[in-house]
């Protein structure tokens, strides 16, 4: 049974409590390890870690936490393979996904924000007519807390953390609960990469008990949190009186606009990914397909016969498509949408059953679901379900794709497929999303502003954005004589 360890002050070690949760394996809906069920006093001394290390890493010269983020990132690409087996076990997505996606990526966020951090500069303001000049320093915020979900584990917790530590902020972060095994791999990573002690501390538990000591300590100063726009509420509620800085990337309803001028073959592709890649568990998923009338009975059957071709099943084997849904919460929470589906306003076009694969009966398996639906009031179009489930809609007019876009409580992202500069500037303009692709989707350059408007949340990530959010601006005026 695999017990894994808090990591701080430099060391891993086991809750003050002696309280652990279990981790299960979603393919095989069995537990297969242990991890700390952190409370207060173990988010307190990673609190007092962090204090200590704080005057010194914040003092560390720029090329000096860029090499050690750099080592961070090697470290990682040495054990790929362990560490995409542990996402893949962990998460119930393929193999194949954690080996070319999330941990790539992780190695990429910690090379990107080593290199990004030698980069930043601040600004300077001269006011001629009074002889003065203003330059804005930046300094690190001091302690910050970095809390992420469990579908893009080690992807989006160091999404968060190799900034905050770029810019020379101690870190207190929280993995996912469901996920947590890459986290503990990474603090072992930084303890070889020789991360100075106290400067990244994390801190396993639950979002009710650890999470919440984290957002509510008088000493971390700003959270960076990725997650479900419930949590972010009641994160922001408990933050909001502190006065804590706040970026919150929560939940996404992304419409994928398609009309009949565009390459069809390249949207029916990355529409095929776009719905079900991680098994529909990324909040950049575009949940609701709007297509052009005149073609939408041709993409109707050719989107639910590749969907049909789709395998489910075991996460280690290759040729898996979509492997289990994180947690048996959540796939009651997806399947329920199934089960309690209003036939006057909507019909199942594919998939909408339990899978029990060979060899994982107990797993959490879910077939890749079409709906087409009449209604874009109806909660499947109006509520985030975060599982391999998307609903099908024609439209007439691009005015009416438009309106269908954006009559939703989120945004996050959309799509746009089309060959019309024209529409595609009109549509990128008005519709009320963070992140707008066209002819594509989850295309990513880490130097450009990610997150969301409405109810997807406040803040962004990436680039010089993220080191802003880490950042406190002050600004000195000199006058001088002329
Ligand atoms: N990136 C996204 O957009 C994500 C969206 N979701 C949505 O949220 C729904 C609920 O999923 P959950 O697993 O419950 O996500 P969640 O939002 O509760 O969990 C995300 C992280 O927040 C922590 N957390 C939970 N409550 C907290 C609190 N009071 N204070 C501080 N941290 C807290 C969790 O332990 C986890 O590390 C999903 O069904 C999905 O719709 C979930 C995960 C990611
Ligand atoms: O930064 C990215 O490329 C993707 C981010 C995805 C999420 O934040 C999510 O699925 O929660």
């Amino acid at each position: 049974m695999l017990r894994i360890q808090n990591f701080i002050n430099g060391k891993l070690i086991d809750p003050v409590s002696n309280k652990w949760l279990d981790n299960i394996n979603p393919a095989l809906g069995e537990v297969y390890g242990q991890i700390p069920n952190s409370q207060e006093e173990d988010v307190h001394q990673a609190v007092i870690a962090a204090n200590k290390a704080f005057g010194k890493w914040s003092n560390t010269s720029i090329e000096n936490r860029s090499e050690c983020l750099l080592r961070i990132a090697n470290g990682i690409e040495k054990r790929l393979e362990e560490f995409a087996q542990a996402e893949s076990i962990d998460n119930g997505k393929p193999l194949s996904l954690a080996k070319k996606v999330d941990i790539p990526r992780a190695i990429a966020n910690f090379r990107f924000f080593a290199k990004a951090i030698t980069q930043y500069a601040s600004k300077s303001h001269q006011t001629v007519h009074t002889n003065s000049i203003n330059f804005t320093l930046r300094k690190p915020v001091g302690i910050v807390g970095c809390i992420s979900p469990w579908n893009l584990p080690l992807y989006l917790f160091s999404w968060k953390i190799a900034p905050a530590l770029a810019a020379g902020n101690c870190v207190i972060a929280k993995p996912s609960e469901v996920t947590p095994v890459t986290a503990f791999l990474l603090s072992q990573v930084c303890q070889e990469a020789g991360l100075p002690p106290g400067v990244l501390n994390i801190v396993h538990g639950s979002g009710e008990h650890c999470g919440q000591n984290i957002v509510a300590h008088p000493s971390i100063k700003a959270i960076s949190f990725t997650g479900g726009t419930n949590t972010g509420q009641h994160i922001a509620r408990t933050a909001a009186p502190m006065f804590k800085k706040l970026s919150l990337e929560l939940g996404g309803k992304n419409p994928n606009l398609v009309f009949a001028d565009c390459d069809y073959e390249k949207m029916l592709k990355t529409t095929l990914n776009s719905s079900f890649a991680n098994q529909g568990q990324i909040c950049l998923c575009g949940s609701r397909i709007y297509v052009e009338e005149s073609i939408f009975d041709k993409f109707k059957n050719d989107f639910v016969a590749a969907t049909k071709k789709l395998i489910v099943g075991d996460p280690k084997n290759p040729n898996t498509d979509l492997g289990a849904l994180v947690s048996q919460a959540h796939l009651e929470k997806v399947y329920n949408y199934i089960k309690q589906i209003n036939s006057a306003e909507t019909k199942v076009l594919a998939g909408g059953n339990l899978v029990h694969p060979k060899g994982f009966e107990k797993g959490y398996f879910l077939e890749p679901t079409i709906i087409e639906v009449n209604n874009n009031q109806c909660r499947l179009n109006q509520e985030e379900i975060f599982g391999p489930v998307v609903t099908l809609m024609p439209f007439k007019t691009e005015k009416e794709a438009l309106k269908l876009a954006n009559e939703v409580r989120y945004g996050l992202s959309a799509t746009v497929w089309t060959n019309d500069i024209n529409r595609s500037m009109r549509l990128s303009q008005e519709i009320e999303a963070g992140i707008v692709w066209v002819n594509t989707w989850l295309n990513r350059d880490l130097r450009t502003p990610f997150g969301g408007v409405k109810e997807s949340g406040v803040g962004r990530e990436g680039g010089f954005e993220a080191l802003d959010f880490f950042t406190e601006p002050k600004n000195v005026c000199i006058q001088y004589q002329a």
